[in-house]
């Protein structure tokens, strides 16, 4: 089949890059030239563990290609997916100005009955909306249909190729029929493709995500509920995790979600939610937990350390979550902001980020080639994000390294017992402090 991506970020690239893998020809359009070009020239934009090789592959045998002209890219396609930004507007709700506008321009170029899919995270009713703006100026028969997309950055091509689930939302038989055809070598492998109405798949992915980032903030709640009554947050998640009512994941307590999707997308859904007069509170609550969740070693450094000003911090770990160079919402950002505002200063290292924070912060951070020259002379170690090269440093140079030895670990690596048998002072997440 021959299929379109509009937009080739995170979703439209992946989504592009294993359609085609799945023998489709694909063309993935996107308006940022220099985006376009590297793709062109086989360079991989983001960094997403696994595409290089399902791209390379498809390049080659002819099935992926890219362009920024949207006529040309959409001529001949069956189905035009929509994997466009929808950040938050000042008011907290979804954007949807990327999505009309290309639904605007697809209007008096489509050929052919063709299938438009919504694959962005979008509010209930944007369907009818996208399909307003096409009808003003089409000449042909389409559908539109909402296709929400449940990958996870990092894990992408895996969650894509081997979804839980896949949910079509469509009131058209003919549409359903294609998008089936399309899914079908996934269904193969047994996972249910879930058949709904437009805005039953919109509120899907609304309610998937914000009871995903409520599931951690609940845990983060126990966790510093733990500290106060000297319970350990890792035995308690073992021992609600095990319930297969609850589940054992996304039950980790941290310094808070973060995330191009988590953040904006509970926001917009108490957003939705206000504007059909309803109160959900519980997200609301939500927020402002995951705000202040976000800087609790904060308040820590300065209980152990008092002023910090002129003191150096080594902070490992940039990225909103292991294997991805996004930072966007990443909570090691708000760390860093506050330890540049109370005056000290930050060394840092991240296996894959530092390249898009030094267009953020430039030189008001000191980048290192790697963690043991970002642990060189700082006076305390703070661990952000939980890449596996962290998990198992050598303690014994980092301890002469460190000006102290104290660690404040956003993402609870290390065993408690441990640290005090290595001589550390070490702070972490619903655990007791260990002092040294
Ligand atoms: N990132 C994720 O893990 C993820 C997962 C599921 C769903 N989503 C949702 O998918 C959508 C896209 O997210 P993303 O992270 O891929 O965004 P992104 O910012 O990485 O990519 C969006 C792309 O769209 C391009 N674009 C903007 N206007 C365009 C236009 N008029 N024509 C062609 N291209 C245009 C941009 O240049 C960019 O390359 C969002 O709604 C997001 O909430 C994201
Ligand atoms: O137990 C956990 C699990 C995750 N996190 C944090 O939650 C955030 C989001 O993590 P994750 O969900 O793994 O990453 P995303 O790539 O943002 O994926 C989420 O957002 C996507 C965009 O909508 C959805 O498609 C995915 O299903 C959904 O998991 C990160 O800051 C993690 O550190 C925790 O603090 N504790």
């Amino acid at each position: 089949m021959k299929i379109a991506v509009v937009g080739t970020g995170y979703v439209g690239l992946v989504t592009g890059t294993c359609f085609a893998e799945t023998g489709n020809h694909v063309t993935c359009i996107d308006i940022d030239e220099k985006k376009v070009e590297k793709l062109k020239n086989k360079v991989i934009p983001i960094y997403e563990p696994g595409l290089d090789v399902l791209f390379d592959r498809n390049i080659k045998q002819g099935r992926l290609d890219f362009t920024t002209n949207l006529k040309e890219g959409i001529k001949g396609a069956k189905i035009i997916f929509l994997a466009l930004p929808t950040p938050p507007g000042e008011d907290g709700s979804a954007d949807l100005s990327y999505i009309l506008k290309v639904a605007d321009d697809l209007g008096p170029i489509l050929e052919d009955y063709t299938v438009i899919v919504d694959k962005s995270t979008v509010p209930v009713g944007t369907a009818d909306k996208v399909t307003a703006a096409i009808a003003a100026n089409a000449k042909v028969e389409f559908s539109v249909v909402s296709n929400p997309e449940f990958l996870r950055e990092g894990v992408a091509v895996e969650d894509f190729m081997k979804p839980d689930r896949v949910v079509i939302g469509t009131s058209s038989k003919k549409a359903q029929k294609i998008m089936e055809e399309l899914y079908a070598p996934l269904v193969r492998q047994g996972n249910p493709v879930i058949t709904m109405d437009e805005k039953s798949a919109e509120l899907t992915k609304y309610a998937a995500n914000s009871f995903l980032a409520t599931k951690i903030t609940f845990m983060n709640e126990i966790a510093n509920m733990c500290e106060l009554v000297g319970a350990d947050v890792d035995m308690v998640r073992k021992g609600v995790g095990t319930d297969s009512r609850i589940g054992k994941r996304f039950l980790f307590a941290g310094i808070g979600y973060g995330g191009s999707c988590f953040p904006k997308d509970v926001q917009a859904l108490a957003k939705s939610a206000k504007e059909v007069n309803y109160d959900f509170e519980i997200l609301n609550a939500v927020m402002s937990k995951n705000e202040t969740q976000k800087t609790k070693l904060i308040d820590r450094i300065k209980d152990h350390f008092g002023d910090i000003k002129g003191k150096t911090f080594s902070v490992w770990g940039l990225a909103f979550k292991p294997y991805t160079d996004d930072i966007r919402e990443a909570p090691a950002l708000v760390n860093i902001k506050a330890l540049l505002d109370a005056g000290a200063k930050v060394k840092t290292y991240d296996p894959e980020a530092m390249e898009n924070v030094k267009g953020q912060l430039g030189d008001s951070i000191e980048f290192c080639e790697d963690e043991y020259a970002a642990a060189e002379g700082a006076d305390a170690l703070l661990i952000m994000t939980e890449w596996p090269v962290f998990r198992t440093p050598e303690f014994d140079k980092i301890k002469t390294l460190l000006k102290e030895n104290v660690i404040f670990d956003g993402r609870n690596l290390y065993n408690t017992e441990t640290m005090a048998e290595l001589g550390f002072t070490y702070y972490s997440i619903g655990r007791a402090a260990v002092k040294n």
